[in-house]
């Protein structure tokens, strides 16, 4: 990459096409699952432009300004920083949700958890009041601020026992105007949640990460994302444990709990929800690499 600070030869301009194949190429050499995805979005960046518009520009020849700025990243990159903390935004749902080293990088599998929320939603009858929904575990907002933007008249109350966290969840909220309608909470779990007393819907995406399983996450994860957002002690199943205890109090009867999961203890989780009285209608929904993601389930009368 040292070569794109050299003067363009006549035949040979480090053109946009070039830049792309060239890092493409060293970043499958350093591992990533996305070499050509990591490019695109370093380069648009440093070209302050949106991805699609490179498709337009593979013959032009980037400023001395942008190939520098593009340079760096890429060097960052190839020694682990995640994409999304050197642009400083990842992309959920349609949504651009600001990241730094604070806060979970939202993933793709937890569009799933957002999907099933608002299908949950359709089938409730509640007429009277606004849809009350809990996020526990909101990291960077973007469960409790997606799902603003997809349920109208929604009341949400984010969690998150990180105020850094909270933080960046609260400037995501600002920042894509749904400051309005979500109610930032610093709490371990429910602790200091006073209201609502309870919820049509609580979701959480929580730490599911055996201490095991973590020590064997790539470094690009270890090093740059925080620890207690990922790790739940020696099963993974500390918080999960927790929630299956503490949301069915706060839920209304035929209110819904759905948390994101490891396929690792799908198993696990469905004996523990099994043994809890007033939880049923469990369903296990699974993500596109058709891994079991999500549980899903209703309050009942115990
Ligand atoms: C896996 S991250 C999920 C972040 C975000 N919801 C997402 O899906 O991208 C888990 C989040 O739960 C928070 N958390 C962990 N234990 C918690 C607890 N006992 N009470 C409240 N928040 C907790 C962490 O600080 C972290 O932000």
């Amino acid at each position: 990459m040292s070569d794109t600070s050299k003067p363009d030869t006549k035949e040979d301009p480090w053109t946009v096409l070039r830049l792309l194949e060239w890092t493409t190429n060293f970043f499958t050499q350093r591992g990533s699952d996305s070499p050509r995805l990591d490019s695109e979005i370093l380069l648009a960046h440093a070209r302050d432009c949106a991805r699609i518009e490179l498709y337009t520009a593979f013959a032009e020849v980037p400023s001395e300004e942008q190939r520098v700025a593009f340079r760096e990243m890429v060097r960052r990159r190839g020694e682990g920083t995640p994409v999304a903390q050197l642009v400083g935004y990842k992309e959920f749902y349609s949504l651009r949700f600001r990241v730094d080293e604070n806060v979970l990088i939202p993933r793709p599998e937890t569009e799933h958890l957002v999907i099933e929320a608002i299908d949950c939603v359709k089938t409730m009858k509640v007429t009277d009041r606004p849809i009350r929904i809990a996020d526990i575990g909101t990291g960077s907002g973007a469960i409790a601020i997606t799902l603003a933007k997809h349920i109208k008249n929604a009341e949400i109350t984010a969690v998150d026992q990180s105020e850094t966290a909270l933080n960046i969840a609260r400037w995501n909220a600002a920042h894509l105007k749904f400051a309005d309608s979500i109610d930032f909470v610093h709490s371990d779990l429910f602790a200091s949640v006073t209201k609502p007393e309870t919820f049509d819907i609580i979701c959480s995406n929580p730490p599911y990460v055996s201490e095991s399983e973590y020590d064997d996450l790539p470094a690009s994860v270890r090093e740059y994302e925080p620890r207690e957002a990922l790790v739940a002690g020696i099963d993974g199943l500390d918080v999960i444990k927790r929630l299956l205890e503490n949301a069915p109090p706060r839920l209304e009867l035929g209110g819904r709990l759905i948390i994101e999961i490891s396929p690792m203890i799908a198993d696990l989780c469905e004996e523990l929800v099994d043994a809890t009285a007033n939880l049923a209608e469990l369903r296990i929904i699974k993500d596109l690499a058709n891994h079991q993601r999500l549980i899903s389930m209703a309050k009942i009368e115990s």
